[in-house]
């Protein structure tokens, strides 16, 4: 079995007396240690799938297993030790805290978790320690992306979700949060999936999964992920 599998997932919302079908029979595998980038356009199911998986909705029918755990049984007091330990966020909005400096953002993150990383060390692997002080109104906002990075992989998860984490900042500084996360996978081995509707970034993942219309359209496995450094779009 692969580390994460989603198998027949199904998520509808109603809206009025209309039902929207978000996921309609969703089916993927992800290997420990991936870089998954998920694609789509707007509206076409990616953070459903990706708030299911993060244990921050419920899917309405089908299994969501990670690491030989089927956490679509999980109770809620199950999916808050499954967030607080196994997983790490990074949204668009980078959602820090605002009056505590970088380094009290990330500690923030590593008290409530059960395997928590240094935080010097992984102010450092996001080339952060010279600004741990700074409060986040004084950081750029690639340099808040990082502090959020940071905040999510001291957490020391099994999973790494990103949903549209370069959406709000320039070519460079997105391109600069990309090989950020990239060298994350690979330097701490943590399974990291991205969301984006930017097909460009496609070449820099492991595995490539297209979502259209609440259906996976297509998937794709690269042997060899080309570094972020050397693509453009
Ligand atoms: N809480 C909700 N209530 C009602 N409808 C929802 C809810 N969340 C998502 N949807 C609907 O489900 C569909 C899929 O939404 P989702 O956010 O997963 O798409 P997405 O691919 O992530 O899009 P985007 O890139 O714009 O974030 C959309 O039609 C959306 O309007």
């Amino acid at each position: 079995m692969a580390f994460i599998e989603i198998i027949d997932e199904y998520k509808r919302y109603k809206m009025g007396d209309t039902v929207i079908a978000a996921n309609d029979g969703i089916n993927f595998s992800v290997e420990k240690g991936e870089l998954v980038i998920i694609l789509g356009p707007s509206g076409a199911g990616k953070s459903t799938v990706l708030n299911i998986l993060g244990g921050m909705d419920t899917c309405d029918e089908g299994k969501i297993i990670v690491d030989d755990v089927e956490i679509s049984k999980f109770n809620n007091k199950q999916l808050t030790n499954y967030r607080r330990n196994d997983v790490g966020f990074v949204f668009q909005f980078y959602n820090l805290v605002q009056n505590l400096t970088a380094k009290e953002n990330v500690e923030l993150a590593t008290q409530i978790s059960r395997n928590a990383l240094d935080v010097d060390e992984v102010l450092a692997l996001v080339g952060l320690s010279h600004r741990k002080d700074n409060f986040p109104s004084q950081l750029s906002g690639g340099e808040q992306q990082r502090v959020s990075i940071a905040r999510a992989i001291a957490k020391n998860p099994k999973l790494l979700l990103c949903d549209e984490p370069t959406g709000a900042l320039d070519y460079n500084t997105g391109k600069q949060i990309l090989k950020t996360l990239q060298d994350a996978c690979k330097n701490t081995g943590t399974t990291v999936l991205i969301i984006t509707h930017n097909s460009a970034l496609a070449p820099i993942a492991n595995r490539v999964i297209r979502i259209n219309d609440a259906k996976v359209r297509s998937i794709e496995v690269n042997e060899n992920p080309i570094p972020v450094e050397e693509i453009e779009w």
